[in-house]
């Protein structure tokens, strides 16, 4: 069946073709975000949700996503989506972190203009008869200096284009390297130094609890008299009663907002102020941005939803979908092993080693890791997958360790995977084989040669004779046919493997007769 996906926001026709062309039903109902009960009742029919910055993903929301894989934001900001909640079940958050880039920092430097020109007041003032040539005087903005708090992506080119205005360019981001500073023709200074020396201050940092405020009263306080601030990033940055009262009190020269703490703003403390200029965060909106987001949503999320490709996940590694066909067995192997594993374990796991030898360790093992700690929780978690199971795994203290060695032995891959308890560790490895099956290789360093089979029984013995007779026969009496047989030991008369591929199921009844025995220490039931 063809995986559907719901787009609830408004995006450029070219993401819908892109779905179709890609074999994706698509439903495109652009105001949907806005009403949150329809959206409710119909989420549960789909595989994916694209969305723009109407649409809440809410825990609510996700609660009725019974069968929901994947949300695409075609945009930046995912604020809008609780991503824990998602993570928690297995559903994979993307954006598109660069599509609006540059239009967005264009929207930062046209308003930095409209401010210190005057314009949008200018405009409505010509517009209406008024010929006050005397009223409006504007700043210069070359040779000023410009302030660039969080200088990132839209961070970094409004610098570049400020450098190219001839402005002075000083930026505060923890996060930027001095290279990168060189690089960009910024200087790296702190933010004090930036609030005391900027003419203009322009934001770009997403909202975090360590940015909310960032521009509070006492910081706005410790701007140079005549300030200009600029906000085209997240509104909640500036504290905006503040920021009002400075500009009555004349302290701020102006301000041009995009963005607002409430929105849509249809109120807002900067409202009605002369010297403010304000959009209705239209920092994204132009047509090539919304094309550059539509089509990159649309193909990441159709990369994922057909081929299992993973791109600009905020929850999950990527997965190129040229790397995809090498790490798919790959990616079962882990998870089976995994599985292996956690099935096996009673106990309170307390750490889990994943070692990576051979080919393998050149491969993505981000993703292998969280497809091997999926296995290994399932058995206790069924909802757990590959994007919840590592943050499952951190929850709940689980040390995850991860070894690469990319010398080869025995074959051209091996993973093995450890779980540790209070009472032991046991590891099981595995391998793919050139038929693209995975196999296993190893069990507690004992070597085995068995194929995964949907129900198996895992049997530990003492090396004795008879015992595989007796095996046999029990499980032949009970009317369960065996399909492979696989045996290892650690050497004559030691610690002993079967590990027995089944038709049917072995029940309680059976598996109490098959631990009762002579020489087992151990029977356990697998499925796969
Ligand atoms: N108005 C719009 O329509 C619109 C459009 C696109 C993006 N945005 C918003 O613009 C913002 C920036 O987007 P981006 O793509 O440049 O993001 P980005 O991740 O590339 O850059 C953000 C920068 O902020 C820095 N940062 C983080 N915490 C900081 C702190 N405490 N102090 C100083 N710097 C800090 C980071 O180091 C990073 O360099 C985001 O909030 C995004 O949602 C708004
Ligand atoms: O979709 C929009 O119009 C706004 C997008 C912007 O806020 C973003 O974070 O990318």
């Amino acid at each position: 069946m063809a995986p559907r996906v719901l787009i609830s926001d408004s995006l450029s026709p070219t993401a819908v073709q892109i779905f179709k062309d890609r074999g994706v039903e698509v439903d495109y109902q652009p105001n949907l975000g806005k009403d949150k009960e329809k959206l409710a009742e119909i989420i549960g029919n789909y595989d994916g949700l694209a969305i723009r910055s109407a649409t809440k993903v809410t825990a609510k929301l996700l609660e009725k996503a019974t069968r929901l894989k994947v949300v695409g934001r075609a945009g930046i900001g995912v604020d809008n989506v609780e991503i824990p909640a998602a993570t928690a079940k297995g559903i994979i958050v993307m954006n598109t972190p660069f599509g609006n880039s540059i239009t967005t920092a264009e929207h930062a430097i046209a308003l930095m203009f409209a401010l210190a020109r005057e314009i949008p007041a200018a405009d409505a003032s010509t517009q209406a008869g008024k010929w006050e040539k005397n009223k409006f005087m504007g700043v210069e903005i070359t040779a000023k200096t410009l302030g660039v708090i969080g200088c990132g992506n839209i961070g970094g080119i409004v610098a570049d284009r400020a450098v190219g205005l001839k402005m002075r360019v000083i930026a505060f981001d923890p996060f930027l390297s001095p290279e990168r500073a060189i690089e960009i023709g910024v200087e790296k200074v702190e933010l004090e130094e930036l609030l005391r020396r900027a003419d203009f201050i322009t934001l770009h940092t997403p909202l975090t609890e360590k940015t909310r405020n960032i521009l509070s009263a006492e910081a706005i306080a410790k701007c140079k008299k005549g300030v200009r601030i600029i906000n085209c990033a997240r509104g909640g940055l500036v504290d905006e009663v503040a920021l009002r009262a400075a500009l009555d009190s004349g302290h701020v020269a102006g301000a041009a907002f995009d963005v607002f703490v409430e929105e849509p703003a249809t109120t807002n403390p900067l409202f009605g102020h002369p010297n403010v200029v304000c959009t209705p965060h239209l920092g994204a909106s132009t047509t090539e941005a919304q094309e550059n987001v539509a089509l990159q949503v649309a193909e990441q999320m159709a990369d994922y939803l057909v081929k299992g490709a993973v791109s600009n996940a905020l929850n999950m590694p990527s997965i190129t979908a040229e790397e995809a066909p090498r790490l798919t067995p790959f990616v079962k192997l882990a998870e089976m092993i995994g599985s292996f594993a956690g099935q096996l374990t009673d106990t309170d796991i307390t750490g889990i080693r994943l070692e990576y030898e051979g080919d393998v360790a050149t491969m993505n093992t981000r993703a292998l890791t969280a497809a091997a700690l999926t296995g290994v929780l399932k058995p206790q978690l069924e909802t757990v997958n590959m994007v919840s199971a590592p943050a499952v795994a951190k929850e709940r203290g689980l040390g995850v360790e991860e070894v690469r060695r990319e010398e080869q032995g025995t074959f051209d891959s091996v993973f093995r995977l450890t779980v540790k308890t209070a009472k032991q560790e046991r590891s099981v490895a595995g391998t793919v084989f050139a038929d693209g099956k995975p196999r296993i290789v190893e069990i507690k360093g004992i070597q085995m040669d068995a194929e995964f089979q949907p129900s198996m029984l895992y049997v530990t013995n003492k090396d004795k004779p008879g015992f595989i007779g007796r095996l046999g026969t029990l499980l032949g009496d009970a009317g369960i046919n065996i399909a492979t047989f696989a045996l290892g030991r650690q050497a004559a008369g030691e610690d002993a493997i079967a590990l027995v591929a089944i038709d049917g199921a072995v029940d309680a009844d059976l598996l109490d007769k098959v631990q009762a025995l002579p020489n087992v220490v151990q029977a356990k039931r697998l499925r796969f």
